[in-house]
């Protein structure tokens, strides 16, 4: 499968000395959306900005549809579309003269066709005429997706595209983050939100401190990593587990009203036959149980886990 974005071995080290990336490595598929997962600090920014050719690479190589992105540097500016996490554009222009400048900028010819299409789908075309500064926060970012699609990208970044936006314009990001990758646009978003990653992305990749720490299909990542919970509610609350139920590995709720069960659903033996059978020896009555996938959010967090060191100065901003 041919690759739109082929990191390789790429470090960062800033002037402060701080090294932000290390050795990177990193393939993404045309095509594809690919969620970049870390928290705080973890260098998502920083690696995206030096593929999109705004931050140099300390080492290591880059290309973007095969193009070294420093030897090529224009073309390659041409293939990809940045909407940063900071909206930073003139609110005194109008909608319509900021999208025209901004595919102005990449040299390629007018086609008003083409930036109404982009308008209409980001329900903007109505506020063509307004000025950014009279727009609304959600707007604004639209906006910022507007211009970065307006010289037509192979490649759309989006860093943090939905961080404090309501809702129902995150679903409204999702579904056109959709339709353009049914256009065939390859999508890179970075995210806090483990929710949007499960619920958009082909694959996913973990980076924490500077390093990628897991490079998967979501459906292979959440089968692998997914273990089963399962849990039963009570007839009569219990005081204490007999020996051989904690043999099994169950466990009481605090309030003795739930037992909780976790096994491996790809498994052929489960286990959850022979808890069933032992319940029903003890005499132990349950009136509802329910099975529960572990949801990537808990994935996440024990991948990051031992290696979060939250930075206190952007913690602190
Ligand atoms: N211009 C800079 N000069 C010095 N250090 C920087 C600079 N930009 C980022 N850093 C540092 O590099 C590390 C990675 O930052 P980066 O912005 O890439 O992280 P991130 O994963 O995007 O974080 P967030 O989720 O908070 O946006 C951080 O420790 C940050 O403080």
């Amino acid at each position: 499968m041919p690759l739109a974005v082929n990191v390789q071995g790429v470090n960062k080290v800033y002037a402060s000395g701080h090294p932000a990336l290390q050795g990177v490595d990193l393939e993404i598929r045309d095509g594809e959306i690919f969620a970049l997962l870390g928290p705080n600090g973890a260098g998502k920014t920083t690696l995206i900005s030096i593929i999109c050719g705004i931050v140099n690479a300390s080492g290591g190589a880059v290309t973007v549809g095969g193009l070294d992105i420093v030897r090529n540097f224009r073309q390659v500016r041409g293939r990809v579309g940045l909407v940063p996490q900071e909206l930073s554009t003139d609110g005194f222009e109008s909608v319509w003269t900021t999208v025209k400048f901004s595919r102005g900028l990449f040299g390629k010819p007018p086609n008003n066709a083409y930036l109404e299409q982009i308008l209409r789908q980001l329900s903007l075309w109505e506020k063509r005429h307004a000025r950014i500064m009279e727009l609304s926060g959600g707007m604004k970012r639209r906006v910022m997706i507007a211009k970065a699609l307006s010289h037509e990208p192979d490649v759309l970044f989006l860093d943090e595209p939905t961080a404090g936006v309501d809702v129902e314009l995150r679903r409204d990001m999702w579904e056109m983050v959709r339709g353009l990758r049914e256009r065939g646009v390859t999508i890179i978003l970075t995210t806090h939100y483990i929710e949007e990653a499960e619920e958009m992305a082909d694959r996913i990749g973990v980076i924490s401190k500077g390093e990628i720490v897991l490079v998967e299909d979501k459906d292979t990542l959440m089968d692998k990593l997914g273990q089963k919970q399962l849990r039963l509610q009570l007839q009569q609350p219990l005081t204490s587990l007999p020996d051989d139920l904690r043999e099994l590995a169950l466990s009481l709720s605090d309030d003795g009203h739930e037992l909780v069960f976790h096994f491996d659903s790809q498994s052929e033996h489960t286990g959850i036959a022979d808890v069933l059978r032992r319940l029903d020896q003890h005499g132990i009555d349950y009136k509802d149980l329910q099975t529960r996938q572990r949801s990537l959010e808990e994935i996440f967090v024990s991948l990051v886990h031992e290696s979060v060191d939250p930075d206190p100065v952007r913690e602190a901003s």
